[in-house]
């Protein structure tokens, strides 16, 4: 199948590397100068692993082109621009869905099809089925789940497949079947449906799972103020399968460039239909994950004496989870934040998102090294469960530090470890 993927951030370029692994013949097209270079080169423009292995200028089967026009060859093409929030708003900023598909539209005709990946509110893919239907193509929505650090094999072999189809086009789930061939032959689940089911599959996807994070993250702070201990709880309740142990590590909470701001624009687009109330709850699941930024702090601060002034502090953290560069609405670089505004020399370092950190926090002070980082510090925040940070040895990490005070915002340490070599250790919703 010729595809043409327009779009190539985290999910564009997984995706269109991904297709050409699974036979097709395909064109990633981005108005990026920049990263349409690094990829034409075979660099992976961002850190996510096994999409180097993917990427390589003698693949004849996978090209990159900033030429819109290049689609023209292309029968299937998929959009997998960013839908961020809007400047100063919380709904999502359809600008650059519009903008794909407009520029789409002179490059299409009878016989093709675009497809939807991209994270929208519900509706949208009902309007831009209008838009494209002069074309004489027709439109498909089929959203996507992978995780970052895991985006390629969850490209490959996904959990399920969704796809939102006109139900007088009997050909695009066709198409799609075609061109999932091989996770569907390994028995990946397939649900073909309306737009509007497959639209709210995604959000209300990342809606659960947020509220699972939150969930625990209320639970942690019944724990700190009852001497309860939030991961055995987590353990205990996980047990259950019907509640199952995943997605619910407390800790410092969740971030990205997705739950965040999913939730939110579901809300916006709830009260633009006139069912806010159905989706208020999720204003508390995102004011409980914000307080816990705030909890690491707090517990910085108690330890150290009440004052952050003048005091030194290392993070151990940037990016928004381990096994990504990606540090958009990143707790970890929010603590950093909080900590530096709070009067604390902070000192952070990350194994793979000290770039991104620098583009968006300029004036914080990033090291390469995790011994530098440390070296004099009076207290050490770990706020991405790195397992470079995970596996440090609190023995000879005292040997680097001016204090003895460790607070785990993501409950990844073993704190009897760290007490037996004499450092003070706190967690979140842990004794
Ligand atoms: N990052 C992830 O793990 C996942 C993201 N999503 C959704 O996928 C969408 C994209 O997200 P990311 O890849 O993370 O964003 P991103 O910001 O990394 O990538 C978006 C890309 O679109 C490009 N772009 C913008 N306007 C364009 C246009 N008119 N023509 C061609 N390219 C254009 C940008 O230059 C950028 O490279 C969002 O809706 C997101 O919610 C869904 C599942 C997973
Ligand atoms: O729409 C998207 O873009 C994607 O958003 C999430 O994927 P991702 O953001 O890559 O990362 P997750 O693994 O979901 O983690 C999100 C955040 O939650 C935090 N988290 C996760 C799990 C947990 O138990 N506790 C917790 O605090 C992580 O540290 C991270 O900050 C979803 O898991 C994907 O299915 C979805 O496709």
């Amino acid at each position: 199948m010729r595809i043409s993927v327009i779009g190539c951030g985290y999910l564009g370029a997984v995706h269109a590397a991904c297709m050409a692994e699974l036979g097709h013949e395909v064109v990633g097209i981005d108005v990026d100068e920049s990263k349409i270079e690094n990829l034409s080169a075979g660099r992976a423009p961002f850190f996510e692993p096994g999409l180097g292995d993917l990427l390589s200028p003698d693949n004849a089967r996978l090209r990159f082109t900033t030429d819109i026009a290049a689609a023209e060859h292309a029968r299937v093409h998929f959009i997998a621009v960013g839908t961020p929030q809007v400047a100063g708003g919380v709904a999502a900023d359809l600008t650059y869905v519009n903008a794909a598909v407009e520029a789409l539209l002179p490059h299409i005709g009878p016989g093709h099809l675009v497809v939807g990946k991209s994270t929208v509110p519900v509706g949208t893919a009902a309007r831009l089925a209008e838009l494209v239907a002069p074309t004489g193509a027709s439109l498909a929505w089929n959203p996507e789940f992978l995780r970052e650090g895991f985006a390629v094999s969850d490209t490959l072999s996904p959990d399920r497949l969704v796809y939102g189809v006109d139900n007088r086009d009997d050909r695009a789930a066709e198409v799609l079947d075609e061109i999932y061939k091989r996770p569907l032959e390994a028995g990946t689940p397939r649900i073909v449906t309306d737009y509007a089911t497959a639209e709210l599959v995604k959000v209300s996807a990342n809606a659960f799972l947020a509220t699972k994070i939150s969930f625990i993250n209320a639970m942690a702070e019944i724990a700190e103020v009852t001497g309860a201990d939030v991961t055995t709880l987590a353990d205990a309740i996980g047990y259950d399968a019907r509640i199952g142990r995943r997605f619910l590590n407390a800790g410092v909470g969740f971030g990205g460039g997705c739950l965040p701001k999913d939730i939110r624009a579901f809300q916006a687009r709830a009260e633009e239909l006139g069912v806010g109330h159905s989706l208020a709850f999720l204003a508390d699941v995102d004011d409980v994950n914000l307080r816990r930024r705030q909890r690491v702090v707090d517990l910085v601060t108690e330890n150290l004496g009440g004052d952050l002034t003048g005091k030194a502090v290392t993070v151990l953290g940037l990016a928004f989870k381990p096994e990504s560069d990606d540090v958009r609405d990143s707790p970890a670089l929010d603590v950093a934040q909080r900590l530096a505004d709070a009067g604390a020399i902070v000192r952070a370092t990350d194994p793979e998102a000290i770039e991104t950190a620098r583009r968006i926090r300029p004036h914080l002070d990033y090291v390469e090294s995790i011994q530098e980082a440390i070296s004099g510090a009076d207290a050490v925040v770990v706020v991405t469960e790195w397992h470079q940070f995970r596996e440090l040895d609190p023995a000879e990490v005292a040997g680097w530090a001016r204090g003895r005070v460790v607070v785990d915002g993501r409950n990844c340490l073993d704190a009897s470890d760290w007490r037996s070599a004499g450092w003070t250790y706190a967690g979140l919703g842990r004794p």
